[in-house]
């Protein structure tokens, strides 16, 4: 069974670098900056509808949408992950999966490029043998076709995605792809809604349950 995490929320924790970058782009535009809440609860869409929803909150003008997304990205680039850390035991999960020979990716809608450096500079690159962000296509999640090609990229087969949002799910869903829930990332709706097929608060768990999950 191969296995596609989702990045922010899922396998770690970058709320606290995003809101940073938000709040470099909002002083620039001589803005206090939002708190660390809001912030998160923008997180999960990509980051030119982050912009999107910082612009409406704050009451700056939409037609600047463009230049604050590129000053967000500038700024989020530059420190992506001063304050991210893997959540607790995700390490050691990641590694106890990959021994137990589960094929590995990443499907975030962070954009790619800080999306490859987070996972490098936390030390979780080696974990994965594929990485799809939110600019690698021309559409994002909860859209399926990034599911899809990171499954693809993978060598297809049956899947199982893990990850945090209802942007999560509904892709799984979109997808037709069994979906894991994390409970404790930037989640904004109840486990129930979500239905997830399983749900774990603690990577300790993940191999022991995914060791008892078989795909058809
Ligand atoms: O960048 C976002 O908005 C969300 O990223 P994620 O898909 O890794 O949760
Ligand atoms: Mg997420």
């Amino acid at each position: 069974m191969q296995l596609v995490f989702d990045l922010d929320g899922t396998l770690v924790d970058s709320a606290p670098d995003i809101h940073a970058a938000v709040a470099r782009m909002l002083a620039g535009e001589g803005l206090p900056p939002l708190d660390l809440a809001t912030v998160t609860s923008f997180i999960g869409n990509g980051l030119p509808k982050l912009v999107e929803r910082v612009i409406v909150r704050v009451g700056l003008d939409m037609r600047q949408h463009p230049r604050l997304t590129k000053a967000t990205l500038h700024h989020y680039s530059a420190a992506s992950s001063d304050l991210t850390r893997p959540y607790p035991g995700v390490v050691a999960a990641l590694t106890a999966l990959q021994q137990a020979g589960h094929l590995m990716g990443v499907c975030t809608n962070k954009p790619v490029a800080p999306a490859r450096d987070v996972l490098r500079d936390l030390g979780l690159a080696p974990f994965f043998s594929a990485v799809i962000g939110g600019d690698s296509l021309p559409v994002a999640k909860p859209d399926p076709a990034p599911l899809h090609a990171c499954i693809a990229a993978l060598g297809g087969g049956p899947t199982l995605y893990i990850g945090d949002s209802e942007v999560d799910a509904a892709t799984a869903t979109a997808a037709g792809v069994p979906f894991a829930l994390f409970t404790e990332g930037y989640r904004k709706t109840s486990v129930a809604d979500l239905a997830p097929l399983m749900q774990f608060s603690d990577f300790d768990d993940l191999p022991f349950l995914l060791a008892q999950t078989r795909l058809s």
